[in-house]
């Protein structure tokens, strides 16, 4: 039995790039990922989704505008936690990202995605992240650098 606990991810795109973020410490140190974290018991997924991307990278989105595109899980062979991850896009954004104590963040061409940099499934689901259709993703992970097996469906509606 898993012990569940809610993340979000938040990806920021223009026509052709996505704006990732170099993790410097905690969870994920040193891959480039999107921006997000855990959401705290007296906020909604959506509201925790744009508090993070303010502290981690001073961009501002309206909650309205950010899109869930995707459910994602993460287990570790032998661990309790199941990562629940909520990942959000959007086109429309305040402000110019800045560098923060948690997070360097950087503009992507979308077919030059760092992916020898980032979590190994990121390579996996980010073509559906590019579709824009919404979809569900499983990831069981034996250690951080290995996965032993993976689901990706598309969703009819998150
Ligand atoms: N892209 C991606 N992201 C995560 S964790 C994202 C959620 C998170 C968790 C903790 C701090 C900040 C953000 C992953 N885990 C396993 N594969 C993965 N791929």
């Amino acid at each position: 039995m898993h012990v569940k606990k809610l993340f979000t991810l938040v990806f920021i795109q223009k026509e052709n790039e996505i704006l990732l973020g170099l993790k410097k410490r905690g969870f994920g140190m040193n891959k480039w990922n999107g921006f997000g974290g855990k959401v705290e018991p007296n906020e909604t997924i959506i509201d925790a989704a744009a508090r993070e991307l303010k502290e981690e990278c001073c961009l501002i989105v309206k909650p309205g505008d950010l899109k869930n595109i995707a459910h994602l899980e993460f287990t570790f062979e032998g661990q309790p936690t199941l990562m629940d991850v909520r990942v959000f896009s959007t086109k429309i954004f305040e402000g110019t990202p800045k560098e923060t104590e948690e997070m360097k963040p950087k503009w992507f061409d979308n077919d030059g995605v760092p992916f020898d940099d980032m979590w190994l499934d990121d390579k996996l689901w980010f073509p559906y992240l590019f579709q824009g259709k919404p979809f569900f993703g499983h990831f069981h992970y034996e250690g951080f650098d290995k996965i032993l097996n993976y689901k990706i469906e598309e969703q009819v509606s998150m």
